[in-house]
């Protein structure tokens, strides 16, 4: 194979597949050079004996600016879980809810929250940024004009904040599963960011899977999208694959954040894994809310647990349920939970005997996310030498993230080629 285009790109994920889209509705000719069978990257989905099993649970949030912008949320018949959350404590099962968007968890949000009005105030002081955004200005800005939450991280923040007791594990445990860190060590400005994003939207799940979403990024692309095409060395103009090479007026890495610093040599943040097993189980509890472990002293390793065919139909076969439970992941640091601890553990969350699941499927995602410690970045450069490298390692770890990263990368292609015209 040799080929000869305007721009080509490594990588089918979210951030390579919005890049080429932009350059393609540009007029432009573009390839994309994807390792993999299938477009996705971090986003795929299986089907497993009738089971739609994500490799590795994750959700989207229609609410992402990104989202709203780019994707037809509509087309991905979204199913959305409930806006809230059930926290396992010392004292029995306790429930949260968005108010506005959980009316029906009211009743149980205010048994949780009333007793408990000083940690609430913590949690208001925390939160206080994103009650002050005006339409005008993007919450970024607002935290941009307020300086020093930049530069610490979300354990800092809380505890300045005064958010303790029952709130404090119960914001813990639910982020720990978001961020995939359990220390606290994330930029207390992305952790608001977050919760902003929660607090304008309920994330769901595509009906055929969240596959679906970077598939129909991949659409318009047609056959432009190569899959099976290892790219093994770049340059500003040229790639080389395990097919040929492809010649190019410029190149752009959109690769996740190893893979970057292998092509291009450029540093790259230090990434946070998890484990997600899937289960097939007889028989559930009726709640289509994230489970998370709010004791003192919790007794397994799981971040989450769900009953996600509760939220998602479509993703399990008539009759049976599919629950998941997801746990941090530190392979050099011996952090690998067992299968077994897994179910136990998800078990107690979900207030079900676990002894008749079987195993539908289990992901190990080792490079699942950047890390974002504080001072807080969202917008790392992408040129690197005379290279353009997007993926949300240059943003922020998420869907957002990635599409953002692709959209900037398309545009500093576009000023690039344009002044080469001139
Ligand atoms: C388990 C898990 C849960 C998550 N949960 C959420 C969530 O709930 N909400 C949220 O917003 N985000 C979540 N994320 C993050 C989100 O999925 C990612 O931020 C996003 O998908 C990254 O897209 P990307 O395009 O930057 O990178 P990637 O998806 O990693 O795409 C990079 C592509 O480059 C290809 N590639 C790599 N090397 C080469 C090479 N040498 N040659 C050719 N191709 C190559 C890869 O095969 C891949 O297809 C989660 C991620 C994981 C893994």
């Amino acid at each position: 194979m040799r080929t000869e285009v305007d721009v080509a790109v490594v990588g089918a994920g979210l951030a390579g597949l919005r890049c080429a889209a932009v350059l393609h509705g540009a007029g432009h000719e573009v390839v994309v050079l994807e390792a993999d069978d299938a477009v996705g990257g971090r986003i795929r989905t299986d089907r497993v004996d009738g089971f739609l099993v994500d490799r590795g649970f994750q959700l989207l949030n229609p609410a992402y600016p990104a989202v709203r912008r780019w994707v037809d949320a509509d087309a991905l018949r979204l199913q959305p879980f409930g806006a809230g959350v059930t926290a396992v404590t010392d004292d029995g099962p306790r429930t949260l809810g968005h108010p506005l968007r959980a009316p029906g968890l009211l009743p149980r949000t205010a048994t949780t929250a009333l007793p408990r009005l000083r940690e609430v105030l913590g949690l208001a002081r925390w939160a206080a940024p994103l009650l002050r955004p005006r339409p005008d200005r993007t919450l970024t800005d607002v935290l941009a004009a307020r300086g020093t939450r930049h530069d610490v991280d979300r354990r800092t923040a809380l505890d300045r904040a005064g958010v303790d007791g029952l709130l404090r594990r119960v914001v813990d445990g639910f982020l720990a599963g978001v961020l995939l860190e359990d220390d606290g060590s994330t930029a207390d400005a992305y952790a608001l960011l977050l919760a902003w994003t929660f607090a304008r939207g309920v994330p769901a799940l595509p009906e055929r899977g969240m596959q679906a979403l970077p598939e129909q990024l991949a659409a318009p692309l047609g056959d432009r999208v190569r899959l099976g095409h290892g790219v093994t060395a770049v340059t500003g103009t040229a790639v080389e694959t395990d097919q040929g090479s492809v010649s190019a007026r410029r190149v752009v890495v959109a690769t996740g954040a190893p893979a970057a610093h292998e092509l291009t040599g450029a540093p790259v943040p230090a990434t946070k894994g998890v484990v997600t097993t899937w289960w097939s189980a007889p028989e559930s509890p009726d709640t289509d809310l994230l489970h998370v472990d709010a004791r003192v002293r919790p007794t397994g390793p799981l971040v989450n647990a769900a009953v996600v065919s509760r939220a998602a139909p479509s993703y399990a076969p008539p009759g049976r349920h599919l629950v998941q439970g997801s746990a941090l992941l530190d392979t050099a640091a011996g952090r690998t939970p067992s299968e077994a601890d897994q179910r136990r553990h998800a078990g107690e969350l979900l207030g079900l005997d676990p002894s008749g699941w079987d195993v539908v499927a289990r992901h190990e995602v080792p490079h699942a996310l950047p890390a974002q410690p504080a001072p807080y970045s969202d917008a790392r450069p992408v040129r690197v030498g005379d290279l353009v490298v997007c993926g949300d390692h240059r943003d922020t770890g998420s869907i957002q993230g990635a599409l953002v990263s692709g959209q900037r990368a398309a545009q500093a292609v576009l000023e690039g080629l344009s002044a080469g015209r001139r």
